[in-house]
């Protein structure tokens, strides 16, 4: 897959319609998804006169008639010159062998053969029939939902119903900053990145949402790295090369001020000691010791001028770590603890598909993959069971008494199991009352089964550090003591007592005042 990078990500600002140069997912069916690069007409498409083309099983779709259409369409296959394809093949094949040499007459049978024999899909594709316009596709945006189920696999990656929740316990919103590691096949970068954007960087001073992003694999690195440029990402994902348990998580040696923190990694613990807002200690296996709690302290008044935390200052830093065992999530948890991380828990998501279908009941329904054959309603049970006891009645009447003639012209179509056909019997076949589709109640059906197990997911919460100062500023913006009074905001006892207070001070006034009057009088 190659392109050239587009200047707004089709994750983030899909726009209505499909763009040249950009990414756009192929549904082929339901759960086959296929990424794809639209290429305008212009440029070497391997031969195709209609420039590149996508085959598929179900035909094949040039580009063309996928670029600048409304997401979602449906896209018919089109007929494809394949024979050109294979000529140009062998013509560039020839140039670099015998350059200068006239083209030999005839060798164009044998081109396409070459051809076929070198490709490995070559002997299928004359099966699915190339060239041949034979179904239809949907063209959709590429969510990254969509990503997830479609993106080329590094590495186990997380799948939208772990990281949907690991998003909102992280409180990732638009304008936020979020460390990842390691990224991995990006699936979950993705995600972040479309949570946190709130437009792409600019000169401006204000600070916009960014997710960044650390992998430790060279390779994974380089692809991920022409990944995000492919997708238009990289103004909002910035990718480093590192192993953060050993260099932690500043960028260029600045903070990078984080608000949450996804630790997709083998040993989250050893990364920790970078996360804290204090100088770290020494020996990161300390941390994993499940006594020691009392050095902590100590360790963490170390000197800490040289010090840069990787987290904003300003606010309570959110993490979360990923991790498949159980002794990973003790490791994990007791560093935790050791770092002053607060309200630490663990959670599984144990996802369940809910599906929905049309749930098609009743006697007149061919038989089929989700249909129900029995009464749809009482009318269809009544109907039934007088045309059972019609037969009954028909079969113990004595034969040949006449009564039985000509019976079977007036019998109403019915099918296999007996019952009334709504829309009539055509030659045996049943002809549904209406379209299938929208045959039958609409019902909501989850998953028999629970899919097997994930991750478990550790949360917790850094408070910010709060200084005299911060506690001298906050008293000055929110003084103690000299609140005003709203109405309604005591309850009904200290109402009360309130009102008495004061009409007894009122009453001690009057008193004062008469007892003033008397002695002037006086
Ligand atoms: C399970 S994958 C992450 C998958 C990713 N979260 C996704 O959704 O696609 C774990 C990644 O962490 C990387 N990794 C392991 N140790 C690392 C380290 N010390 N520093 C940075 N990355 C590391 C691995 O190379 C691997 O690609």
């Amino acid at each position: 897959m190659t392109s050239t990078s587009p200047k707004v990500s089709p994750f983030l600002e899909p726009g209505p319609y499909t763009r040249a140069n950009s990414l756009a997912i192929l549904q082929l069916s339901r759960d086959n998804l296929q990424p794809v690069y639209l290429q305008p007409l212009s440029g070497d498409h391997d031969g195709y006169a209609e420039g590149a083309v996508v085959n598929t099983r179900y035909g094949s779709f040039p580009h063309s008639t996928m670029i600048g259409i409304p997401w979602g369409s449906q896209i018919r296959a089109s007929k494809v010159d394949t024979g050109s394809r294979g000529r140009k093949r062998k013509r560039i094949a020839g140039d670099e062998a015998t350059a200068g040499q006239p083209e030999t007459p005839g060798s164009n049978e044998n081109d396409a053969e070459t051809e076929s024999a070198s490709r490995p899909d070559a002997a299928s594709d004359s099966k699915k029939g190339l060239g041949e316009a034979t179904g239809f596709i949907h063209i959709l945006p590429p969510i990254p939902e969509i990503w997830t189920m479609s993106l080329p696999h590094r590495t186990q990656v997380v799948y939208t119903p772990d990281y949907s929740y690991v998003l909102h316990r992280l409180r990732a919103r638009p304008g936020a900053v979020i460390i990842e590691a390691g990224a991995g096949s990006g699936s979950f970068t993705h995600a972040a990145a479309r949570a946190i954007y709130n437009g792409y960087p600019t000169r401006a001073a204000k600070r916009k949402g960014k997710v960044i992003s650390f992998e430790y694999h060279e390779q994974r690195y380089h692809k991920m790295k022409k990944e995000l440029s492919d997708h238009g990402l990289e103004g909002i994902v910035h990718l480093t090369h590192r192993d953060v348990y050993k260099d932690g998580f500043l960028v260029d040696g600045k903070s990078p001020e984080a608000d949450a923190i996804f630790l997709d990694l083998p040993a989250p613990w050893d990364a920790l000691r970078h996360l804290s807002r204090r100088k770290p200690p020494q020996q990161s296996s300390s941390l994993s010791d499940d006594d020691g709690a009392n050095n902590t302290d100590q360790q963490i008044k170390e000197d800490d001028s040289q010090w840069v935390s990787a987290l904003n200052p300003k606010k309570s830093a959110y993490i979360c770590t990923f991790s498949p065992c159980i002794e990973q999530v003790t490791k994990t948890v007791s560093a935790l603890r050791r770092l002053g991380w607060v309200d630490i828990d663990m959670v599984e998501i144990a996802n369940r598909k809910i599906h929905t279908v049309r749930d098609r009941v009743g006697l007149h329904l061919p038989i089929d993959r989700g249909v129900n054959c029995s009464p749809k309603d009482v009318e269809e049970a009544m109907a039934k069971l007088t045309e059972i006891e019609d037969r009954f009645r028909e079969h113990s009447r004595p034969k040949g008494t006449g009564d039985d003639m000509d019976l079977a012209d007036d019998e109403p179509a019915t099918n296999g199991a007996g019952a009334m056909v709504d829309g009539g019997d055509v030659d045996g076949e049943v002809v549904p009352s209406t379209q299938a589709w929208m045959d039958g109640r609409l019902v909501t059906r989850g998953e028999p089964e629970i899919k097997t197990h994930t991750s478990y997911l550790v949360f917790a919460i850094l408070p910010r550090e709060w200084t005299e100062e911060d506690e001298a500023a906050a008293a000055a913006k929110y003084p103690c003591g000299a609140e005003v009074k709203v109405v309604g905001s005591i309850d009904k006892v200290s109402r009360k007592k309130e009102r008495r207070e004061m009409l007894e001070q009122q009453g001690g006034n009057r008193k004062a005042r008469r007892k003033e009057r008397d002695e002037k009088l006086a």
